[in-house]
């Protein structure tokens, strides 16, 4: 038998999975939370701005020493049998390193310095040089942005490369890489600096016919493409190849093969699409956790407005992926459970039940629109249609009879009718959606959430029976680079994971849904409207989908 390693390196926490390339059994996991978590109050005593989420790059090498070993002894089984590892990672998170690939806030000197430190991917410290950005690509906006979106997300990595460069230009000068984290995991494991086309395509202003647009770095700052070009080239790997092999150094640290063959990173998002087997056009995959990706797969490429990006040989070669999102989901549950009550804390105690399982029990009883509430759920700000990580969010309806279950409940639906406007971007562009596929952490959590999701999108939707499937997919390329089956495709067919169950959408829901989605949109317009109207301007003239643009906007 033949086993493969996947590294899946989440907001909050990284996964181990050990799977058996011809079942696809996962056969045993590990979960290694970082000891640091997201860094986002304060470093070392020292307070951040609020739009900052900095993370310790050492926190991931423990995912690696602790997680990999942990999860053989699980297993029980021969580290030879081992055939492949593949890594799928956040993005765009970026850690400056050293000419040895070390993170630079492992240097004493660095250690307050919050520019040495990764930026998460949601770091919001770049809106300014995201508006920037957006700015100057005024007079080619179709070429430089066609491909993302018409914007520019302080999410990605160029803003967070300027931002650096901006904020602290002596920390810049002593970092020799920028590498996207899932790059740097796999640089460590073989020892070479290289870049994969996933992360590089959807976050840098990078394709694989033109390379990266130096004019329009050019444009940004004229030191901006020495800056690039020194800090983020490196060897290019396409998803499907091997990056290379385990390093003996490495070999000894994890307890894998010195030689194994490793996958070149994907994004965690992206990784979920393999992990549930989709594979073909018209199919759309919620990843749903921390923050939500909605993930399309298709054969041409379009330029479409407020849609983040959308990358050829990304997930499928041959194919084209889109993303869109959603930067708070599973967070801005998170943030309503914080805000619950005393009393309903001591309720969910004496049940021996998180608070997460009393307030959707408690949700659940409502009626649709029973709260009068609607939301925007831009708490983290707006990821896809409108790309602005300024927004923030929004309540209407609350009266002294609202609870907090209420609130909880209009969240959730938010979230809903954010993901049925991106689905309808997706429609205006010509994709059919024929099936809905939902995984990541939060489905199997929440039954309510994907009733919600099913009667507001009117779509049956198919749960993965795994809540690790980004991590499956990181395993399925780690077999792919192990040359373990004929194909990529006969990889992924032998290795997906199963539907746990289809929800299917309850009629007089989604009946009632469709009233409310207008409301949302009416909300959503006018709340995002100052930007919106910006991007109109210059859409109108640039996509020629003038009717197209009026209706969905
Ligand atoms: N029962 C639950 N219902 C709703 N949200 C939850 C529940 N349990 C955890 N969450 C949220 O899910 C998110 C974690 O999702 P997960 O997919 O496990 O991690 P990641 O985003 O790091 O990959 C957190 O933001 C947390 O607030
Ligand atoms: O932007 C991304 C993908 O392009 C991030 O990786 C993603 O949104 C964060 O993922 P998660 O919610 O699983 O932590």
């Amino acid at each position: 038998m033949t086993y493969s390693i996947g590294l899946d390196f989440g907001t909050a926490s990284g996964r181990v999975l050990i799977m058996d390339t011809e079942s696809g059994e996962i056969v045993a996991t590990t979960v290694i939370e970082y000891k640091s978590g997201t860094i986002e109050q304060e470093l070392h005593g020292n307070a951040l701005p609020n739009s900052f989420a900095l993370q310790d790059a050492f926190d991931y090498l423990d995912v690696l020493k602790q997680g990999i070993p942990q999860t053989l002894q699980e297993a029980g089984i021969n580290p030879q049998d081992i055939v492949g590892l593949g890594v799928d990672f956040t993005s765009s998170t970026l850690v400056p390193v050293d000419e040895n690939l070390n993170p630079l806030n492992g240097q004493e000197e660095y250690k307050h310095n919050p520019h040495a430190y990764t930026k998460l991917w949601k770091h919001h410290g770049a809106n300014d040089e995201a508006m920037d950005i957006f700015n100057i690509a005024t007079t080619n906006r179709q070429r430089w942005l066609g491909n993302y979106g018409f914007n520019v997300s302080s999410e990605w990595a160029i803003p967070k490369v300027l931002e650096i460069k901006n904020k602290a230009p002596e920390t810049l000068e002593q970092i020799a890489y920028i590498m996207e984290a899932g790059d740097w995991v796999v640089s460590k494991l073989i020892n070479e600096n290289v870049r994969s086309n996933c992360a590089r395509g959807f976050k840098t202003f990078w394709d694989e016919e033109n390379g990266f647009y130096y004019d329009f770095y050019e444009k940004i700052d004229k030191e901006l493409p020495a800056i690039i070009s020194s800090r983020l080239e490196g060897r290019l790997v396409k998803i499907g190849e091997t990056a290379g092999t385990l390093t003996k150094e490495m070999s000894e640290l994890i307890g894998l093969p010195e030689g194994l063959p490793v996958a070149p990173a994907i994004v965690d998002a992206h990784s979920g699409i393999l992990g549930v087997g989709a594979r073909k056009k018209n199919q759309l995959t919620m990843i749903m956790g921390t923050s939500t990706c909605h993930i399309m797969l298709h054969e041409e490429q379009m330029k479409i407005p407020g849609i983040s990006g959308s990358v050829k040989d990304s997930i499928i070669p041959g194919l084209y992926a889109y993303e869109a999102g959603q930067s708070a989901v599973g967070d801005l549950f998170g943030y309503a459970a914080s805000q619950a009550p005393k009393e309903y804390v001591e309720e969910a105690e004496r049940e021996n039940i998180s608070i997460f399982e009393l307030l959707e029990r408690k949700a659940s009883e409502k009626e649709v629109g029973e709260s009068g509430l609607i939301a925007l759920d831009w708490h983290n700000g707006n990821r896809s249609i409108l790309s602005d990580s300024n927004l923030s969010g929004v309540i209407v309806g609350q009266t002294l009879h609202t609870k907090t279950e209420d609130i909880y409940r209009a969240y959730m639906e938010a979230t809903a009718f954010g993901t049925k406007l991106i689905m309808s971007s997706y429609q205006d562009w010509g994709m059919d959606v024929d099936e809905v596929f939902a995984c990541g952490g939060l489905p199997q959590k929440s039954e309510l959430l994907i009733q919600i999701y099913a009667d507001i999108l009117n779509k049956p939707i198919h749960v993965s029976a795994s809540d690790y499937a980004s991590g499956v997919g990181a395993a399925i390329l780690g077999a792919v680079a192990g040359n373990t089956h004929e194909s990529m495709d006969e990889t992924i067919s032998k290795m997906k994971q199963p539907f746990l169950r289809t929800v299917q959408p309850i009629p007089e829901n989604v009946k009632k849904y469709e009233k409310l989605y207008d409301m949302y949109q009416t909300l959503h317009d006018q709340f995002g409207f100052k930007k919106l109207a910006f991007m109109m301007k210059d859409l109108k003239k640039l996509a020629n989908k003038e009717s197209i643009l009026e209706e969905a906007f």
